[in-house]
């Protein structure tokens, strides 16, 4: 089988991290996940990628063509854009070219993909759809990671609606927060949308105004059970460990597992820690 997790997030939330941490953790307990950099803009991230969309393409080239004169926005797109176009070159480098590989490989491939921060790409371009497609032909298994709260789960939402996967939506660098802070979490990771939107409702004119439009969406989230967030604190192995949990129930992973453990050897007791 293949999984794949899409991970994808407002800037600077923390995709690139969520994936070297995933990959240290996995490492750590003899599993083996590899990351696919398709962010074009990347400049820094602290992993190995087995793929990188910039081996291809860069936003930079496209920035300093002559003729496609792209800003950073315009110039990402066209970078996914040129990624599908060229879907072979990436199922070279995620396959190994052949179809057999495909079709006959008999070990499990577990990938996971940092993509861009524009949430736009997800939303109403069909270049995210178009990746899924390319990806689930491929027989790739899913998941995506979600934005931030009513409003992120909004874009979930809609990015759910576009690109029809499953999803979990994770609360990341739960690490900064302080103890206190933490408590009043949980309201929170399993919130009331109803009640978290009549607070808003009676603060402004605004709320006032579209009362009927924020129950409707507070519906919504609820009867799609869309508000539930996942903390993680990647400086604790149990939580690193509980998201990989969850994620991999949704995506299926490990359901015929006790096989696979036995393909590794004892743990280096040396391996670092998160
Ligand atoms: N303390 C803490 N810092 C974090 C955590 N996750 C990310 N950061 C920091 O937040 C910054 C951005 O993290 P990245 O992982 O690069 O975020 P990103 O979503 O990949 O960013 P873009 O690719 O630019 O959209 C870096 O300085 C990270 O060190 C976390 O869980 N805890
Ligand atoms: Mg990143």
């Amino acid at each position: 089988m293949r999984y794949a997790q899409l991970v994808m997030g407002p800037a600077g939330c923390g995709k690139s991290t969520y994936c070297s941490t995933m990959q240290k953790h996995a490492t750590d307990t003899q599993r083996v996940i590899n990351i696919v950099n398709l962010d074009p803009a990347a400049e820094v991230f602290d992993y190995q990628p087995l793929v990188d969309i910039r081996d291809l393409i860069n936003v930079e080239d496209t920035m300093e063509d002559e003729e496609l004169h792209f800003g950073p926005n315009g110039g990402l797109v066209f970078c996914l854009e040129y990624l599908i176009k060229n879907s072979d070159w990436l199922k070279d480098q995620l396959c190994g070219g052949s179809d057999e590989d495909i079709e006959g490989e008999p070990d499990d491939d577990y990938i996971i993909f940092d993509m861009p921060g524009q949430i736009e790409l997800y939303t109403h371009l069909s270049v995210g759809r178009d990746l899924v497609q390319l990806l689930q032909s491929w027989n790739f298994q899913f998941m995506i990671d979600g934005a931030k709260f009513i409003s992120g789960t909004m874009a979930a939402l809609s990015v759910m609606v576009n690109v029809e996967l499953p999803h979990v939506n994770i609360l990341s660098k739960m690490d900064l927060l302080s103890k206190g802070a933490r408590k009043q979490l949980d309201r929170y990771l399993e919130p009331d949308p109803m009640a978290l939107l009549s607070e808003v409702n009676t603060e402004s004119a605004w709320g006032r105004k579209h009362q009927k439009l924020s129950e409707a969406i507070g519906n919504l989230i609820d009867s799609f059970s869309l508000v539930r967030f996942i903390p993680l604190d990647i400086s604790d192995e149990e939580s690193v460990n509980e998201v990989l949990m969850i994620v991999d129930n949704v995506i299926q992973y490990g359901e015929d597992f006790d096989v696979k453990t036995h393909d590794f050897e004892t743990p280096d007791p040396d391996d670092e820690e998160i």
